[in-house]
C-alpha cells in the first residue's frame, strides 16, 4: 500500500474501531480520563508499521484524541497512543489481548487486539528502533554514543502498575511507550539524554526513541538498557520496614544520589533564579492548586485555611533572602522511581521515570524548579512507607528523612532543610498532589495523603 493511499485508508478506519475503544480504553490502567464518559474520538495520525492487508498480522499506530466534555476544568481532549494488532484470529495466548471485532468498516469481521501482546509485533518495533529512519508522521532515533541494538531480542510487556506501558526485551532493554501524549519534547527523553550527555551514570541512558513529527511533534516511546535484577525503593523500604531493620544507609544514599542527578541536570539545562514576584505566583500556583484539589476532594476543605498559611509564609516578604536557584527536576521523585542494582546492600542506585507528574501540563513540569521540590517528594514517600506499614512506624520515617536530607548535603553542600519555608511548602503541595492521585487512582490509599495534610496542618 503506498503512503498516500494508506494515509487515507487509514483515515477511513477510526469510525469503525471507534465502538470498541469506546469499551476497551477507560478499562486501561494507562487511560487518564477514568470516571468521566468519552464522546468521541478523532484522529492526530494513523500509520501501518506492518501492512494489514498482508499474511499474518498487521500493526496499526495511531494517535487518537479522545473526547471527555465534563465541566470546566474537567473537559479533555487528550491524545493517546494506540498500537493495534490486527489478525483474522487470535491464536489462545492472545486472546486476553482482545480489543474486538468491527462490524464495518475496512476491518469488518478482523479481530483488533493490543499489539504489544504480540511477541512478533514487539520485535517489529526494536527492529524499527535499531535504524533510525521516518514512516509517515513517525521518525526513528538513536542515541549517537550508545552501541549497536541486537537484533532478534524477543520483547514481552511488563507486568507492573504503571502510567504508560513498557515492552522488556530480553532482558537487555526496556522500550517505555507513552500513552497519553502531550505536543512538545517528553522531560523522560529529554532529562535522561542531557544526564547521559553530563555523564552521569545515576540514570540508564536512552539508547533510542520514537516520536511523531506531524501535525505535531510528540514524543512517543524510549529504548534504554534494562537493568536486570534490580529492587525498587519502594519495595526495599517495605521489606525493611517488615524485618525491623534500618533504611538509613539507603535513605542516606539515595541523597547524595539525589543531589548528584540535581547537579548533572543544572551543569547541563538552564538554571533561573525564583526572586520577588516569581515566588509570589510560585505561592499562588500552590494556592490555586489546594482550592482545585479541595474541589475535587471535598475532605481537604476544612485543612485549606491552615495548609494555605504554608504557601502564604513562601510569599511574604523578606522570605527567600536573595531569591532561591531553579533548575530542571524530576519532578515526581519518589522510592519507586528507584532502582537498586542487583547486588549486595551497598548496590549502584539508579533514577528512572523523569516524565514529572503525568496530571500537570508539560510547559509546567518542563520549567526550571527549586530542587527542594523533588526532595519534598521523597521525604514523602518515606512517610508513604511508614504509614503502609501496619503497625505505623513514624520514627523509620523520621529517621529515613534526616538521613536522606543529610545525603543529599554531602554532595550538594546545602541542606535541604536550612530552607524550612520552601521544604514545608513544597511537601504541602505534593501531599496535595497526592490526595487527589489517590482519589482519582487508588480510593483505599486516601488515608495515606490525609494524616500528612492533618500533619502539615497541623503546623501552622
Ligand atoms: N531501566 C529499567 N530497568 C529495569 N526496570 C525498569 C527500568 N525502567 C523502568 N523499569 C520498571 O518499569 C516500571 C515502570 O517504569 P516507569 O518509567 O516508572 O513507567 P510509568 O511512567 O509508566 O509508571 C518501574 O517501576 C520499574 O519497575
Ligand atoms: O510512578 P508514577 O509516575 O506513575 O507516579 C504516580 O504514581 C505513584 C504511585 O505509584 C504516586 O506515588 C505515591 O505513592 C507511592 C507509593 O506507591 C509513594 O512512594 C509516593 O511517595 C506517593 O507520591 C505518584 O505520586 C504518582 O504521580
Amino acid at each position: 500500500m503506498s503512503e498516500a493511499a494508506s494515509t487515507r485508508t487509514l483515515v477511513a478506519l477510526l469510525p469503525s474501531l471507534a465502538p470498541l475503544l469506546h469499551e476497551w480504553l477507560p478499562r486501561q490502567r494507562w487511560f487518564a480520563g477514568k470516571g468521566r464518559p468519552v464522546t468521541g474520538f478523532s484522529l492526530v495520525s494513523a500509520t501501518e508499521l506492518l501492512p494489514l492487508d498482508g499474511p499474518g498480522s498487521g500493526l496499526l499506530h495511531l494517535l487518537v484524541r479522545v473526547q471527555q466534555p465534563g465541566g470546566g476544568a474537567q473537559a479533555s481532549n487528550d491524545c493517546y497512543q494506540l498500537l493495534l494488532g490486527v489478525r483474522e484470529t487470535l491464536p489462545p495466548y492472545l486472546a486476553p489481548a482482545l480489543i474486538g471485532r468491527p462490524a464495518e468498516g475496512p476491518l469488518a469481521g478482523r479481530t483488533v487486539y493490543e499489539g504489544l501482546h504480540d511477541p512478533r509485533l514487539a520485535e517489529l518495533i526494536l527492529e524499527r528502533l535499531r535504524t533510525p529512519g521516518s514512516l509517515g508522521p513517525l521518525r526513528f532515533d538513536r542515541f549517537d554514543r550508545g552501541p549497536a541494538i541486537p537484533g532478534g531480542l524477543a520483547g514481552r510487556p511488563l507486568d507492573v502498575e504503571q502510567s504508560n506501558s513498557s515492552l522488556v526485551y530480553g532482558d537487555a532493554y526496556i522500550l517505555k511507550l507513552f500513552r497519553r501524549v502531550h505536543p512538545g519534547p517528553n522531560p523522560d527523553l529529554e532529562l535522561p539524554l542531557a544526564l547521559a550527555r553530563a555523564g552521569c551514570d545515576r540514570v540508564p541512558a536512552p539508547v533510542a526513541w520514537y516520536e511523531s513529527t506531524t501535525p505535531e511533534p510528540y514524543t512517543l516511546g524510549v529504548l534504554q538498557p534494562f537493568l536486570r535484577g534490580s529492587q525498587d525503593g519502594w519495595l526495599l523500604a517495605l521489606d525493611s520496614l517488615a524485618g525491623g531493620r534500618s533504611f538509613t544507609d539507603e535513605a542516606r544514599a539515595l541523597g547524595r544520589v539525589t543531589a548528584e542527578v540535581h547537579a548533572a541536570l543544572a551543569s547541563e539545562l538552564p538554571t533561573v533564579m525564583v526572586r520577588s514576584p516569581q515566588t509570589e505566583q510560585l505561592a499562588a500556583a500552590m494556592s490555586e492548586r489546594l482550592d482545585a484539589a479541595a474541589q475535587a476532594v471535598p475532605a481537604l476543605q476544612p485543612y485549606v485555611p491552615r495548609l494555605r498559611a504554608a504557601f502564604d509564609a513562601l510569599a511574604a516578604p523578606g522570605r527567600g533572602g536573595d531569591g532561591w536557584r531553579a533548575q530542571r527536576v524530576h519532578g515526581d521523585l519518589h522510592l519507586g522511581q528507584t532502582l537498586r542494582g542487583a547486588g549486595s546492600a551497598g548496590g549502584h542506585w539508579s533514577v528512572i521515570d523523569f516524565e514529572g507528574e503525568p496530571a500537570r501540563p508539560l510547559t509546567e513540569r518542563r520549567r526550571p524548579q527549586p530542587p527542594v521540590r523533588d526532595v519534598a517528594g521523597m521525604l514523602r514517600s518515606f512517610d508513604y512507607a511508614a504509614r503502609t506499614h501496619r503497625p505505623w512506624n513514624p520514627s523509620w520515617a523520621e529517621r529515613c528523612r534526616t538521613a536522606y536530607c543529610e545525603g543529599y548535603a554531602e554532595v550538594s553542600g546545602a541542606d535541604p532543610r536550612t530552607e524550612p519555608e520552601l521544604l514545608r511548602a513544597y511537601e504541602t503541595d505534593k501531599a496535595v498532589y497526592e490526595v487527589v492521585y489517590e482519589a482519582r487512582n487508588r480510593p483505599d490509599w486516601l488515608p495515606v495523603p490525609m494524616a500528612a495534610i492533618d500533619r502539615l496542618a497541623a503546623l501552622t
